[in-house]
């Protein structure tokens, strides 16, 4: 039997600062996503960012909690049962962090008596800290778990014509003509994990503008995916250059992450007189703690404090049949 695995990142259980911290402790405990030795990680974690990020976590958690749960995990949820009504297949849905666990999906897998599986991360643009990190999870659970299933992945979808396409459809919803700018804010990531994902280790960022243009070292270059990305929408939305801008957000810890940061960018625009302002965040397909908090209330706050008239969060391609109509292709497309 045939099924599809659906993969996000994953929320904490509740808004209560011990299920915040257990979240964050399996999440930061990653050697994907804090890469530095074990022992460091440890220490660093225990002594510094736990006790500290914990509650200022679970306050921001609690701003944007449904009666549902976490958005992420209600909204993936919903992505499940609305991709699953259109096929005769099982859907399943797991997270790399917390509830539903990818162990735990695995073995309700095993024990539905699926042969072969389509892994599915919802993550269009290759980061180590998300795509790599739940496919290596993955593959380890069935490996453990039940080694005879066979597998099939869904690549990082940046670049295909009708995630795109789906990806505008969302945002053509909500444009407003008399926005001054589209902002494109992804995900951040350390520079270092660009390097480290690059194969040559020399390409990515060893000048300004290398990631920018398709280069055998960018099937694994999360800044050039994440470019790629706002280009095509850009054009499938036919803006001119100056509407739009990119940026990338929620940094942690001290070192270079990628830039311009947005926090920086939402000040710097509101300064230059850019009065209304539409935020997009296309590394997520559903709306999250980043998206709903750290744009658009944070960011509000900051874009209005800092001069500027209103900015609004245009929501992730979320339940918009179109997203929905790309997964279900892809599934369909493997299962042929
Ligand atoms: C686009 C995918 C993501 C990448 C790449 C990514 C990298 C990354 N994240 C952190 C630290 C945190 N991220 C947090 C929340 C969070 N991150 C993603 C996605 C990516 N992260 C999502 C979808 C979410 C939201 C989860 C939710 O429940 O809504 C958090 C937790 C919240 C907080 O305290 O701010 C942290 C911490 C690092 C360090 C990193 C790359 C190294
Ligand atoms: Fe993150
Ligand atoms: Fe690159």
């Amino acid at each position: 039997m045939k099924a599809a695995l659906l993969l996000n990142l994953g929320s904490p259980d509740s808004t209560e600062v011990a299920d915040v911290r257990a979240y964050l402790d399996e999440f930061l405990s990653d050697e994907r996503v804090l890469d530095m030795p074990a022992w460091k990680r440890t220490l660093l974690l225990k002594l510094i960012i736990l006790p500290k990020r914990s509650p200022e976590s679970a306050e921001a958690y609690s701003e944007v909690w449904t009666d549902e749960g976490s958005p992420l995990v209600v909204t993936s949820e919903h992505q499940q049962e609305k991709v699953a009504n259109e096929l005769d297949i099982p859907v399943y849905l797991a997270m790399r962090y917390g509830n539903p666990s990818i162990r735990d999906i695995i073995s309700q897998i095993k024990k539905d008596g699926v042969t072969e599986l389509f892994i599915m991360p919802l993550y269009p643009q290759y980061a180590m800290s998300s795509y790599e990190t739940v496919v290596v999870k993955v593959m380890e659970e069935l490996a453990e778990q039940a080694p005879s299933i066979k597998t099939g992945l869904l690549q990082p979808f940046y670049k295909d014509p009708q995630y795109i396409s789906a990806l505008a459809d969302s945002v053509k919803d909500e444009l407003k003509e008399d926005t001054d700018l589209l902002l494109m804010s992804f995900h951040g990531i350390p520079e270092r994990h660009v390097r480290i994902s690059d194969p040559s280790h020399s390409h990515c960022l060893a000048k300004p503008d290398c990631c920018v243009n398709p280069h055998p070292c960018h099937a694994t270059c999360y800044k050039h995916q994440c470019l790629t990305t706002a280009d095509l929408l850009t054009k499938e939305l036919g803006l001119a250059d100056n509407k739009v801008a990119v940026s990338f957000q929620s940094r942690l810890l001290k070192d270079p992450w990628l830039g311009p940061y947005t926090d920086f960018e939402l000040e710097r625009f509101a300064k230059e007189g850019v009065k209304k302002i539409q935020v997009i965040c296309p590394a997520f397909v559903a709306d999250c703690l980043e998206t709903l908090e750290e744009i658009g209330m944070r960011g509000k706050e900051d874009f209005i404090a800092a001069g500027g008239d209103s900015l609004e969060l245009i929501p992730c391609v979320n339940e918009h049949p179109s997203w929905i109509k790309y997964l279900v292709d892809q599934i369909e497309d493997w299962a042929k």
